[in-house]
Parts: structure tokens; C-alpha cells; sequence
């Protein structure tokens, strides 16, 4: 069996600030491959002390950190550059300061791919927010990483900023492993593979987003815009113990999910009153308050 190759591994990954525990044994692998791990926690969890881990910029206190930082590049979340620097010029001193060969045809291509080659003889100083975050992530792009770290990418941007920033992590993502921390919970939801979730210096979850945001309510939705319309849907529903609530356009049912089949059945007639049927999806946030409720109430 082909063994994979791991970019980082912690065990035991212990960082104090004085008597203030920021990481608390934490075990996590991450291994060469493609995809975007979203790296999530409320303000103060860890994410970014983790990361710093990652590249050696932070003394532990206790456990390991195998990394080959050598594969790996790091974007902070608000880049600085010197502002009388061209985009080009840019790319060139990150490109210097890995002491890695300054290749124009790279940075040209890795400027184009975040859609700055337009601007890349402009200087940065007078650059969007936006602008300099895709600046940031192109110049640790262009250093050709395995593993590829972002801290806060979209957390100071406009929806379109965020919009953009978000699609250039997807593209990239298909040739290498991105760990993106945020505390935007719908913008990981919307690109995440994976997860790693942290809360208050503790690790509550690694492994697969799917596994993470789960259906557990087992309820659905029946909105309808007529209240007559659904007059033998809703009696049906009475008897099932349904919730009925009426927000003054519409006529709500929360009903349990397994009874989804009979009331498509009983509405195909009104079909054109219904304004939303479903059942409840689970969204990153109620899941993620979920966890840490759970843990927080074992503590
Ligand atoms: N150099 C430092 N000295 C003292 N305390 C620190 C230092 N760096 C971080 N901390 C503290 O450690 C905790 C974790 O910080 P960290 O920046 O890793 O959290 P985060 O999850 O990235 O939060 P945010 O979403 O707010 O950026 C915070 O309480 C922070 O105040």
C-alpha cells in the first residue's frame, strides 16, 4: 500500500502564554494531498497560535510538532507589503526571500491565476483590501507549497471580496491542501473538505466536514401561502403532533421528517401553494454550537 506522505504532525501540542493554556494537547496529522481544511474556533480558541505552530514561529510548551516546513506557506490575514512595491516586485522579493530562483513566467502566471495580472506593475500601497489579500495569497502560492495556510482569508472583506477570495481557495485547492481559519462559519461550510475545530485551546473534531455537519433534528418544513390551500395537509399534521405557526404571509408546519412522503403525496394537488418544502439541514454553526455546548457540558 502507497504510504502517504504527512506535511505536519503534532502530538501532544501544548502552548502556554505565562499561566494561560492556548493549546491544550493537541493531536493532529495533516497529509500531503488536495482539498481545504477549514480550521475553525470562536475568537481566542487557538487558530492562529496553532498555525504559527505549524511554521515554527511559536515556542511549545509541551508535545511535538513534525512539520517540513520547507512545503509549507503561510498568508496572515491582513498581508503588509511595502506600499512603493509593484505587485511584481512583490512576488519577486517572496520569491528572494525563500531563496528560491525569481522565475517572471511563475509570477506572471500565479498573479493571473489570482486575477491581479492586470495590476501587477501597480503598486500596492494602492491597493483594495481585496487586492492585497489576493496579493498575500499569491505570493505564498508562488512559492509552489504542499501545504498552504491561511489565516483569516475573507474575515476583512466585502461579500464580493469574500465572493472571489473564496473561488481562488477552490481553484487552488485541486492541487494542493489549504487550511483556511475563520470564524466566518458559512464561508467554510461552503469550500471546507475537511475540518479541525478547536474551542477554547482543545481539539473537538478532525476529519471529514460531512461527518461534522449532520441532519440530527429530524424535523421539516412545510410553508405554505394560502392557509386554505393546505387545509387537509395541515388537519393530517394535527394529528402527528405537528407545530403549526402562522407568520402573517404564510402558513408554517414543522412536522417530523419521516412523514415527508405522505405530505408530498397529500399536497401535489396545492403543488403551486407551497412556498418551501424541506427537511431542516444542519448548517456548520448550529453544529459547531452543538459540539461545544456537548463539550462544554461534560467539563
Ligand atoms: N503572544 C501572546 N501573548 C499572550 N497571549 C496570547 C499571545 N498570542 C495569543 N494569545 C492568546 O491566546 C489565545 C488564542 O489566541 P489566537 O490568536 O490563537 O486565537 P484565534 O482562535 O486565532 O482567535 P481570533 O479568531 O480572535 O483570531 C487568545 O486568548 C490570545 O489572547
Amino acid at each position: 500500500m502507497k504510504s502517504v506522505k504527512k506535511i505536519v504532525e503534532t502530538t501532544d501540542l501544548t502552548v502556554k502564554f505565562k499561566d494561560f493554556l492556548a493549546l491544550n494537547h493537541i493531536n493532529v496529522s495533516i497529509e500531503q494531498s488536495t482539498g481545504v481544511i477549514g480550521l475553525i474556533g470562536p475568537n481566542g480558541a487557538g487558530k492562529t497560535t496553532l498555525l504559527n505552530t505549524f511554521i515554527g514561529q511559536i515556542g511549545l510548551f509541551e508535545g511535538t510538532v513534525v512539520a517540513e516546513t520547507a512545503h509549507i506557506a503561510y498568508c496572515p490575514d491582513t498581508p503588509e507589503f511595502d506600499p512603493y512595491l509593484s505587485a511584481f516586485e512583490i512576488m519577486q522579493q517572496s520569491l528572494r526571500l525563500a531563496g528560491k530562483d525569481v522565475n517572471a513566467a511563475k509570477i506572471t502566471q500565479t498573479l493571473e491565476q489570482v486575477g491581479l495580472f492586470e495590476h501587477r506593475y501597480r503598486i500596492a500601497g494602492n491597493f483594495s483590501r481585496g487586492m492585497k489579500q489576493r496579493l498575500g495569497i499569491a505570493a505564498a502560492l508562488v512559492l509552489e507549497p504542499q501545504l498552504l495556510l491561511l489565516d483569516e482569508p475573507t474575515s476583512a472583506l466585502d461579500p464580493f471580496g469574500r465572493a472571489d477570495v473564496l473561488k481562488i481557495i477552490t481553484e487552488v485547492s485541486r492541487r494542493l491542501t489549504v487550511i483556511i481559519s475563520s470564524h466566518i462559519l458559512s464561508d467554510i461550510q461552503k469550500i471546507a473538505t475537511s475540518l479541525i475545530v478547536l474551542n477554547k485551546g482543545q481539539l473537538i473534531y478532525e476529519g471529514p466536514a460531512a461527518d461534522f455537519i449532520t441532519v440530527n433534528d429530524h424535523m421539516a418544513t412545510l410553508a405554505l401561502r394560502d392557509i386554505e390551500a393546505g387545509e387537509a395537509t395541515l388537519n393530517y399534521l394535527s394529528h402527528k403532533g405537528a407545530e403549526v405557526q402562522w407568520d402573517g404571509q404564510s402558513q408554517q408546519v414543522i412536522f417530523p421528517d419521516d412523514q415527508l412522503s405522505k405530505i408530498l403525496q397529500l399536497m401535489i394537488p396545492m403543488a403551486t401553494q407551497i412556498r418551501y418544502l424541506g427537511r431542516h439541514e444542519m448548517t456548520l454553526e448550529r453544529s459547531f454550537e452543538d459540539a461545544v455546548l456537548q463539550r462544554e457540558g461534560k467539563e
